[in-house]
């Protein structure tokens, strides 16, 4: 935690007073199967009014940093400030992107560039000044990492940084990161400093661009396709992804999921009132919403294979620069989802997915058969109210998959 959190100066400690908030984490000691509603040995308890955390059962260290991620997304909205699951850069020219996404989606990954500057890469607030990180670190998956796809990441493991849950040779200290024995979910916490174009104090302007990453198993997403202003707010208040084998335990092939906001897990309040601050938010600093499909593409997992990162390293940098603002865009049915037709450095056929599945009947069935779920996912969220009056609610409505 030490690494994640922002760490005070020295002078700050010295007026630090009394903590605003206490975790107990009593690590493996189980929590009481027999108490009521207790359906498992790992508990995670929050109690507001005594500002505390207990944390049973469970020797994950993302459990400390989420449950104040959950905090502040409590606190942050009385406020007048939204809480972002998402990653957040910026470029040399102050361009600032944000990066939602569920667990593996990308958001680590994307958000630590080499040719910009990382202001974090898991969770952040955006305020009337801009964008802030809640962290002082990251928390990087490190499992298959390598040093030639993320190098950032690789250079940033160095004495100090915390390796969670990784096996390595006692002898010569050195880590073997394909090895899942332990879990899948293996762990670098490191100081964002230690990422050398990190961004200190890790703030920035408002965004320009707001990505909304999905790791699509199906394969039926495009990998990249431009959102007008409804359309991002109803993905961003379905958070489609597949859980990828990783973060939650039980997961062994990507499974569908919907988590609103891409954080039902942490939100505090109804999915549409992040949304209704996301999008006033977005409608007054004029940023573009984009959807990144980082899953699967030329056929559902099983038949395609997981589109290179190469590829959506250079969809980002496309977005980043601009060009994928000017590019030419054809409408795909169903989703409605506008498609660039080039971009430099992808392979132009991969970027309409119905082009790389060999069986087209099959992609039609497979993207109805999405589109369904969506549609069941949505019907809760269609009788509440986005803003003053329900046009934008009706827009957003309408923004969602139709056939
Ligand atoms: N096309 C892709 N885009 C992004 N990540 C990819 C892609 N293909 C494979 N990956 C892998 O998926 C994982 C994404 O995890 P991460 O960036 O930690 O996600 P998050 O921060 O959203 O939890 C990384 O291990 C990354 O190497
Ligand atoms: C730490 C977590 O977030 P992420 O996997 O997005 O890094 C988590 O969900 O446990």
């Amino acid at each position: 935690m030490h690494n994640m959190c922002i760490r005070p100066t020295p002078e700050e400690l010295e007026n630090f007073g009394t903590p605003d908030f206490t975790i107990y984490n009593a690590g493996q000691f189980p929590c009481n199967r027999y108490t009521h509603y207790m359906t498992s040995s790992t508990s995670i308890d929050m109690n507001l009014d005594r500002r505390e955390m207990v944390i049973l059962g469970t020797q994950y260290a993302g459990e400390m940093k989420k449950g104040l991620f959950s905090l502040m997304h409590y606190l942050m909205p009385k406020r007048g400030i939204l809480s972002l699951h998402s990653g957040c850069n910026i470029g040399k020219g102050g361009d600032v992107a944000l990066f939602f996404g569920l667990s593996g989606t990308g958001k680590t990954t994307l958000s630590t560039d080499h040719n910009r500057y990382l202001i974090g890469d898991d969770e952040h607030c955006w305020s009337e000044n801009g964008v802030s990180n809640i962290e002082g670190g990251c928390y990087a998956k490190c499992i298959d990492l390598s040093r030639e796809k993320e190098p950032d990441i690789w250079n940033a493991i160095k004495f100090g940084t915390v390796l969670e849950n990784v096996v390595f040779d006692e002898h010569y200290r050195e880590v073997d990161y394909t090895d899942k024995s332990v879990t899948e979910n293996t762990r670098a916490a490191y100081p964002i400093e230690y990422i050398p174009n990190a961004k200190i104090p890790c703030v920035g302007p408002h965004p320009k661009n707001v990505i909304l990453l999905a790791c699509d198993a199906f394969g039926v997403l495009p990998p990249v396709s431009k959102l007008n202003l409804a359309q991002t707010m109803y993905h961003f208040i379905s958070g489609y992804t597949a859980l990828v084998a990783g973060t939650e335990d039980g997961i062994k092939e990507p499974t569908a999921t919907f988590s609103a906001c891409f954080g039902a897990a942490f939100i505090m309040l109804h999915p549409t009132k992040y949304a209704a601050m996301l999008a006033e938010k977005m409608k007054k600093h004029g940023a573009t919403g984009w959807l990144v499909n980082t899953g699967w593409s030329g056929g559902s997992y099983g038949s395609g294979s997981r589109i290179k990162l190469a590829y959506t390293r250079k969809i980002i940098d496309a977005i980043h620069s601009g060009t994928l603002l000017k590019a030419n865009y054809t409408t795909a049915e169903v989703f409605g989802l506008e498609i660039p037709t080039e971009i430099e450095g992808v392979p132009s056929e991969i970027l309409n997915p119905e082009n790389t599945w060999s069986d087209k009947k099959a992609y039609k069935d497979t993207l109805l058969k999405l589109g369904g779920l969506f549609k069941k996912n949505f019907e809760v969220f269609t009788n509440y109210k986005i803003g003053a009056d329900n046009k934008l609610m009706e827009e957003i409505v309408a923004a969602g998959p139709n056939f």
